[in-house]
């Protein structure tokens, strides 16, 4: 698995932490930054891995900013990304089994390092269950659809 992971100012410590158990588990991965506290904006950083996932250039993405709100809803609105906020370890074995996410956001003034590894570590080695699930991933593409560019919807 190739994994894609960036944080803002907020989110730099903990991406930092978060590295270190990818390390431990052997996971590869790309750091698309930010690499220090000085301040930046969530946006830039959270759009280079939704990009970078929904190409398929990379499988997962992990995004983590001061609360992980303005990186899923940054995740959310690129296409083919269905990005969970995540601070508990029900909600990632969840979001897996249900919903294929392939982005998880965490928020670094929210949790600390030892739950943030635990969710990492469930969110990355949970299987999605299909079945039921399958269809309803499908009626989110479909919304995908109505209101992306192939609908002819400019949004000016
Ligand atoms: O996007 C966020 C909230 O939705 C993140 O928590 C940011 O890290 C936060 O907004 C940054 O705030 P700051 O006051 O500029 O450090």
């Amino acid at each position: 698995m190739k994994l894609a992971i960036a944080a803002d100012h907020g989110g730099f410590s903990l991406k930092e932490s978060v590295k270190k158990k990818l390390d431990a588990m052997g996971i590869a991965y790309h750091d698309f930054g930010t690499y220090s506290e000085e301040s930046v904006d969530y946006p830039d950083y959270g759009i280079k891995v939704a990009e970078a996932v929904a190409s398929g250039e990379y499988q997962r993405g992990i995004l983590v900013c001061g609360t992980g709100l303005g990186m899923s809803i940054v995740a959310n609105k690129v296409p083919g990304i269905r990005c969970a906020l995540l601070h508990d370890t029900f909600s990632a074995k969840a979001t897996r089994e249900h919903n294929d996410t392939n982005i998880m956001a965490m928020g670094a003034r929210v949790i600390g390092p030892g739950l943030a590894d635990d969710i990492v570590e469930i969110w990355l080695t949970t299987e999605f269950s299909g079945g039921r699930h399958q269809k309803r991933l499908d009626k989110i593409a479909d919304v995908e659809k109505r209101y992306g560019q192939e609908e002819g919807v400019t949004g000016c």
